[in-house]
């Protein structure tokens, strides 16, 4: 990571928006990414010189063919070596200049690529770092903005932005030499239009800018339409809305259109513009250099030279004031994605962490006078206290909104407490180190996360050291084995992207035989509210039974039935243990937890 990155400890702060940020903030973050460039400095420097090879070649084909009329041609010297010798030079040119810029174009590109690439790794690496109250507060959808965008404009800064500035930079500074050195009378007058193209271009390209940036917002509604349109497609159908939804895509179709024919027009007028502007002036140094050809105060060849030039001059100032957009872009995109890497994690490690043996770990869990809150001034937990002993198996019930994964979370240290502690075998988890802690504590949620691959590396979790064979055993020992074998490719069917086309239940059963693969001394499972049929309800409740012996499990139920054979259930209420004991203990006790059985029986209606 850059060293300029600014050490202001801001944990997960805002990324705030770019567009207000001073001017300093803007430098550091240009620092920051240029940072990047450093270890290439000399390759940087490889491509400068490439590049003015380049340039050199490319000019000097006029100046060549100015020396083959003045002094060969309207000379009348008929000097038929020189002029075959001026033809091969013109050709070794034209080689040159090939082969300096395929390799400045390459090597920049490689560059370009190399810096962009790694700035992406780190920044997954840093985002994969942060913690949830991060996540809580940044939608996934701008987070791929920056990993994919933005990372994208910088490169669009390195291979096209710096390659202008230098190429069209120095093309410009030699054209303007050899216009000099030609002619310096007729060069002062070329050097009228400077401004004036330079101001046509800078306005033009102020325009098309807008016009860009209506054609993209069309674009991207019309995208987002689309995506809506098809994942609420169940929708569509079962309420008609097809002709309605049609409407509205036509109308959103024919914005885009109109925007991007007034974007290909004005693009296709400016060119023109710039063709014409570059015309008139050739005709303007044919007039003035034509009349001193005439009076002899200038030789023709030079003429033919100085028409070439003045032709080459407009291509630069256009290309350069082309890039000033990207170049906007690209402060923005530095700034936001320094903004994005100075954020620290919420949620660190100690720095002196208690060392502690996932083998050793009995399994006891208490949680003494926990308060925390996601918002200050929204607490959700009060002063709760929880003591549970290794080995137990401890159902939690409550209605929506009652703190159960609140307090799941505290466990797996995805947020901290605020006040009091969690300890495991009595370790603050505060002090024990985050990869061993995860490796303590496993988790099987309510909708398991499963990666595009096969069944055998989301069991393994890719993990290269878990044999095949071991998969399998946990997959049998947890009940899976029939409902994978089932599948089309078995152990290898692949998974597309978070596990779709498996059910909530078939997917946790996958995610238990991850548990028996890591085995960690304690259990948290989120038991999947969505309806299993009885076949795959029944495979998870053996797999829980035979996952959670010898582990301290939690489940969070959502179905009563789960855990009425539970050591203990806690029933929760606004982020308060209102009631505890055995299902027989607290139905006997006729009280909150009495409703809710009676109420999942459907005997009770609760007032
Ligand atoms: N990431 C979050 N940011 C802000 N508030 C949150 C967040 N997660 C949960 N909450 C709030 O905290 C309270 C407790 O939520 P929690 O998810 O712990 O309840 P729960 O009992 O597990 O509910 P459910 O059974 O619906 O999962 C709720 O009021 C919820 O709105």
């Amino acid at each position: 990571m850059p060293k300029e990155k600014p050490n202001t400890g801001n944990r997960d702060a805002e990324i705030s928006s770019s567009y207000n940020v001073s001017k300093e903030d803007r430098r550091a973050a240009f620092r920051a990414m240029l940072a990047y460039a450093k270890p290439h400095r000399g390759r940087f420097a490889l491509i400068f010189l490439f590049t003015l090879f380049a340039i050199a070649a490319d000019l000097l084909q006029p100046y060549l063919v100015k020396i083959a009329i003045d002094d060969n041609l309207l000379v009348g010297k008929n000097d038929y070596g020189m002029l075959i010798l001026i033809c091969v030079i013109y050709f070794v040119f034209v080689v040159i200049g090939l082969v300096f810029t395929y390799l400045q174009n390459n090597l920049l590109q490689y560059v370009g690529q190399t810096i962009v690439a790694r700035i992406r790794k780190e920044l997954f690496g840093h985002i994969s770092k942060l913690s949830m109250s991060f996540f809580d507060r940044f939608p996934n959808g701008s987070l791929v903005t920056h990993v994919s965008s933005d990372t994208e404009t910088l490169n669009q800064f390195f291979t096209q932005v710096l390659l202008s500035l230098m190429r069209d930079g120095m093309t410009l500074i030699f054209i303007i030499a050899l216009m000099f050195h030609l002619d310096p009378v007729l060069a002062g007058y070329s050097m009228i239009l400077l401004p004036i193209i330079a101001g046509i271009a800078v306005g033009f390209r102020s325009y098309m800018r807008k016009v860009y940036q209506i054609t993209r917002t069309q674009l991207s509604r019309l995208i987002a339409f689309t995506a809506e349109n098809l994942a609420g497609m169940n929708l569509i159908q079962a309420f008609h809305q097809q002709k309605q939804q049609q409407g509205s895509f036509d109308e959103q179709n024919r914005r885009y259109f109109r925007s991007n024919v007034r974007e290909v027009t004005t693009n296709v007028l400016f060119n023109r513009s710039f063709d014409i502007l570059g015309n008139l002036s050739v005709a303007f140094i044919v007039w003035i250099g034509g009349m001193a050809v005439f009076e002899r105060t200038m030789e023709f060849g030079v003429l033919y030279a100085f028409i070439t030039y003045i032709r080459q001059f407009f291509q630069p100032i256009n290309s350069i004031t082309q890039q000033w957009n990207t170049l906007q872009s690209t402060t923005v995109s530095m700034d936001r994605l320094w903004r994005l890497f100075s954020i620290q994690p919420a949620v660190q490690d100690a720095e002196r962490p208690s060392t502690m043996k996932q083998s050793s770990v009995q399994g006891r869990i208490d949680y003494d006078d926990v308060h925390f809150s996601y918002q200050e001034g929204v607490p959700i937990l009060s002063g709760l206290n929880l003591h549970i002993a290794p080995g137990e198996m401890i159902g939690i019930v409550g209605a929506t909104g009652a703190g159960k994964s609140s307090l799941m979370s505290l466990l797996c240290r995805f947020y901290d407490v605020q006040r009091g502690s969690v300890r495991i075998d009595g370790t603050d988890i505060r002090d024990i180190p985050q990869a061993s802690l995860h490796r303590i504590v496993g988790l099987v949620q309510q909708e398991p996360f499963l990666y595009s691959g096969s069944i055998i590396d989301n069991v393994r979790l890719f993990d290269e050291s878990v044999s095949r064979e071991e998969v399998i055993r946990a997959c049998q020992f947890v009940g899976a084995e029939g409902l994978i074998t089932r599948l089309k490719d078995g152990y290898d069917t692949m998974l597309s992207e978070r596990g779709s086309g498996l059910s909530a239940g078939e997917r946790q059963l996958i995610s238990f035989a991850r548990i028996v693969v890591f085995r960690p001394k304690i259990l948290i499972l989120d038991e999947a509210t969505a309806n299993l049929d009885s076949y795959t309800e029944q495979l998870v409740q053996t797999a829980l039974q035979i996952v959670s012996k010898g582990r301290t499990t939690l489940v969070i139920a959502h179905r009563l039935s789960t855990i009425m054979q539970a050591d203990r259930i806690i029933v929760m209420r606004s982020g308060e243990i209102v009631e505890e004991g055995s299902h027989r203990q607290l139905i006997q006790l006729g009280g909150y937890y009495e409703q809710l059985y009676s109420h999942s029986q459907g005997t009770h209606a609760v007032g």
